[in-house]
């Protein structure tokens, strides 16, 4: 095996951040805009808000220093006022309505008994109180949003306060998996000892639909050189990124490799320094990026989300591509080894409200069934040998991926 060429983890998101470019742009509704990301600042033509409005149910004053007001108008949100305020006189004002000239303060209605048309209030009045100055908010021509930026169900309701109807965004990359194994069945087939049913074709595609990328899939394709060959084919003309499962160690029915090597694609990665999932190949052909995932689902998780979820993103036009990370402490001792980047699994709990990263029993690559209780990866650098309980480390969450 080619060990020179195994790449430390940060090298190697770093080629690959390189080498993926933004796909390209479009411009749509944004009423259609929910998950996408967006290509160009937004910036407001008006500012927030537009008009002085009342923050209450009230009445809107001309003064503060009385306790009578003559209501000369009533005021909905929406509408705009047609007279100033005199002196002594009032307005009634909904939430949300544009206060007439001459308000100085907004008096709420609990605080008030109306006679006809006398207001009498029963507090002091503020200047100023309960009255949105214009732009006190937001100026006009302010960014609202920056490219780069995935709308969120919270950040796609931003946007829509401005009223633009038609932003530019980048579009959806299209991805293509390809699932091999003569030994991997389908869900809804038998149980056939010695076999393994087909788990990373459902994370993966389960992965993307997060981040709002749907997947074509082939396969499980039977261990055959053509038939890899001509998956491969058939995606790359397809998709922006082709992401295989299975087939790049050493075995006699591991085509990927030697394929990639002989059929223009030009490597970008081909080993790496972490574990699990040191036999990540990664090439690029014309505009397509190939990333050859290893086939032991541990070892396909862990490079899904510290080189492929990066990769994915940086298509989508993200600025931010590295895997969210945060400190944690341990409750438990781990192992790593100098010069590889070991990544563990733990499972985190919160007691007297301190949170603390416990170490699953087994953290073997062909160990997967206890990810069901995982809750995120604990990385050790190439030069940390070994964490102690109570000390901090570096914790990928899987809560905060995509
Ligand atoms: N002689 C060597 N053997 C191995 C090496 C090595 O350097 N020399 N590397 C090991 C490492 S590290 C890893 S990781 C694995 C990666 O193997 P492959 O990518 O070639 O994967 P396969 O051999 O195809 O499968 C491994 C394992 O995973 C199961 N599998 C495959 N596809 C799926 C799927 N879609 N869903 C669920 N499980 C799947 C498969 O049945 C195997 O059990 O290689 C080591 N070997
Ligand atoms: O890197 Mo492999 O994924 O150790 O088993």
């Amino acid at each position: 095996m080619n060990e020179l060429g195994a790449l430390s983890l940060p090298d190697a998101q770093k080629v690959l951040i390189e080498a993926a470019q933004p796909v390209a742009t479009e411009v749509i509704a944004t009423d259609a805009a929910l998950g996408r990301v967006l290509a160009d600042d937004v910036m407001t033509s008006h500012a927030f808000p537009d008009t002085r409005r009342s923050a209450v149910d009230g009445y809107a004053v001309n003064q503060i220093d009385l306790n009578q007001y003559r209501i000369v108008a009533t005021l909905g949100a929406g509408e705009l006022p047609q007279h100033t305020l005199g002196r002594g006189e009032a307005a009634a004002v909904m939430t949300g309505a544009t206060v007439p000239e001459g308000s100085v303060a907004v008096v709420r209605v609990e605080d008030t008994v109306v006679d006809g048309e006398i207001l009498i209030v029963q507090t002091e009045i503020r200047d100023k109180e309960n009255i949105n100055r214009i732009g006190e908010e937001m100026a006009a021509g302010a960014t609202v949003l920056q490219a780069g930026t995935r709308l969120s169900p919270v950040k796609h309701s931003v946007l829509c306060c401005t009223g633009i109807a038609e932003v530019r965004v980048y579009r959806r990359p299209r991805v293509g998996i390809l699932i091999t194994g003569d030994e991997v069945l389908q869900l809804g087939s038998a149980h056939q000892p010695g076999s393994v049913y087909d788990s990373n074709r459902h994370f993966l595609v389960g992965c993307l639909a997060q981040m709002g990328i749907s997947c074509t899939v082939l396969g499980p394709v039977k261990d055959n050189a053509d038939t890899i060959r001509r998956s491969v084919e058939q995606l790359s003309t397809e998709c922006d990124l082709v992401i295989s499962s299975g087939g790049v160690s050493m075995g006699k029915y591991d085509f990927i490799r030697p394929l990639l090597h002989s059929s223009g694609f030009r490597v970008l990665v081909n080993h790496t320094k972490i574990k699990p999932g040191r036999p990540l190949i990664v090439a690029r052909k014309a505009a397509t990026l190939f990333f050859g995932m290893p086939g032991y689902p541990a070892a396909c998780l862990v490079n899904f989300f510290y080189f492929l979820l990066p990769t994915v993103k940086k298509l989508m036009g993200l600025k931010e591509v590295l895997p969210p990370t945060r400190r944690i402490r341990l409750a438990d001792d781990l192992k790593g080894r100098k010069g590889r980047w070991d990544v563990l699994r733990v499972r985190l709990q919160t007691e007297q409200e301190k949170e603390r990263a416990y170490r699953l029993k087994s953290q073997l690559t062909s160990h997967f069934m206890n990810m069901g209780e995982c809750d995120g990866l604990v990385l050790l650098n190439g030069d940390c040998e070994r964490a102690t309980a109570g000390d901090e480390v570096t914790l990928l969450d899987f809560a905060r991926q995509f």
